[in-house]
């Protein structure tokens, strides 16, 4: 449905900003970059000469499509309940009441085809989806995710055992049949971007013997894992009662084989040194959800710490315990818990903003193991990027012209705090504009 590859390969002039590991934030102004027929870049950062190509900087620059590397596609149809409840009475309250409603085909459609435009027009051009317990609507989200050309892990949840919930649970038996149907079916569409994640939705949701056979569905496959870890310290208690042989909540998780370098686990607020040694040994990453945890009251992640750990990290918007839907609101609440934590303690070496933007981009695509695919615009990477207009007409923001070119350029980028989604006026991925919607996409 989204537009057909190029059949030559296309040249992008202008300024382009991206993260390297080295860098956290390079600026190549007045640049060129080359997407060959299959949508990989060939060329980039090969400087013009200015004043002979009579180049006129502008208001507009590209950067690379934001990864969300943890969000429930069911939740965005709540989005904004999670302000005056902690996370468990959240959870029975609102999410599995309605994530139940998702057997419902219909429902789904409906829901999943807006969360997938709303996160596309936000910039997220590589999205970690949970979905809900049931195979079929979650191999809709996949085929959304597909037709409307974004970059997608997409899983089944998994969950033998939730008292609190009658009506939406699965024995241990249907977890995993479904589970294997799940990734078989998804497999078998070869949808070139979307692919299946084991998802045990936490520890506390699932009975061990679960946990193992679905550590052992991931091994066989080479498959994604997510789930949650460490989110508040209330779950850190009972996790410790649950499981009294695991030395850790990490443990837990270690011990069923769901901790691979294609593991990536949201929050990890409350985990010990130890836990984050164990999290590097394995290549197992963290998904920061600095909206949800501070909605939810959850906690304030140390990301100094996790990065000093060498583990790899990215940035997810958890809807709906995170109430936006946007990675921009996401590098936002990032800036600002990292603030808090100097309030805190006036030692701490704050995230800058070109550290958050590196999360956003570079960080999360590490963080799903897809980082040879995207996340900057490295040559022989897929072409997913944004056009972003700081002066878009409509949009939030006043642009201030300076005469100071390097003042000029910083100015333009830092903008990218105040942005949002009129200020995103292209999105590509793989090479394909897949915003603004063509008329097919648009229905
Ligand atoms: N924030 C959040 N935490 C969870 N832990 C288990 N399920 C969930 C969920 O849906 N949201
Ligand atoms: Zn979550």
């Amino acid at each position: 449905l989204c537009a057909p590859p190029a059949e030559v390969p296309l040249f992008y002039r202008g300024t382009f900003v991206h993260s390297t590991p080295q860098t956290p934030l390079l600026i190549l102004e007045d640049a060129l970059l080359g997407v060959n027929t299959h949508g990989k870049v060939f060329l980039c950062g090969v400087y013009l000469n200015s004043s002979l190509c009579g180049f006129l900087p502008c208001s507009e620059f590209f950067m690379p499509g934001m990864v969300d590397t943890h969000i429930h596609a069911p939740q965005y149809s709540y989005a904004g309940t999670a302000l005056d409840l902690p996370l468990l009475q959240w959870l029975n309250k609102y999410t599995f009441p309605v994530e139940a409603r998702f057997e419902d085909l219909k429902f789904a459609q409906q829901i999943y085809n807006q969360v997938v435009k709303r996160t596309l027009r936000n910039g997220t051009t590589t999205a970690c989806y949970f979905a809900t317990i049931h195979t079929d609507a979650s191999l809709l989200l996949g085929q959304i995710a597909n037709d409307l050309g974004q970059r997608a892990l997409v899983g089944k949840v998994c969950m033998d055992r939730n008292d609190s919930a009658k009506t939406y649970k699965e024995t241990s038996q249907e977890s995993q049949e479904e589970t294997l149907r799940f990734i078989k079916e998804l497999l078998e569409k070869k949808y070139p971007r979307v692919s299946p994640v084991v998802t045990p939705r936490f520890a506390l949701y699932c009975t061990e013997p679960l946990l193992g056979q679905l550590g052992a569905i991931a091994k066989y496959n080479n498959i994604h894992i997510q789930s949650h870890i460490g989110e508040t310290v209330d779950r850190m208690n009972v996790v410790k009662e649950l499981f009294p042989d695991s030395k850790s909540y990490t443990d837990v998780y270690n011990k069923h084989n769901l901790l691979t370098d294609k593991t990536v686990m949201a929050h990890g607020c409350y985990l010990s040194d130890e836990e984050l040694t164990l999290f590097r040994q394995t290549g197992a990453s963290l998904a920061h959800c600095p909206n949800s945890n501070i909605s939810l009251c959850s906690g304030l992640l140390d990301v100094r710490n996790v990065l000093k750990h060498k583990v790899k990290i990215g940035l997810g918007t958890d809807v709906a315990g995170g109430y936006s839907a946007s990675m921009l609101d996401a590098v936002r609440r990032a800036l600002e818990t990292s603030k808090v934590l100097t309030i805190q303690n006036p030692g701490y070496k704050t995230l800058t903003f070109e550290e958050v933007f590196r999360l956003a981009t570079l960080g999360g695509s590490q963080a799903l193991s897809l980082d040879k695919q995207t996340g900057n615009f490295e040559v022989g990477k897929d072409f997913d990027a944004l056009r972003v207009n700081v002066a878009a007409p409509g949009g939030p923001i006043d642009l201030i012209k300076d005469e100071h070119p390097k003042v000029g350029i910083w100015m333009l980028i830092i903008q990218i705090v105040n942005s949002d989604d009129r200020n995103i006026v292209e999105v590509f991925v793989a090479g394909k504009k897949v915003v603004p919607f063509t008329e097919k996409t648009q229905e």
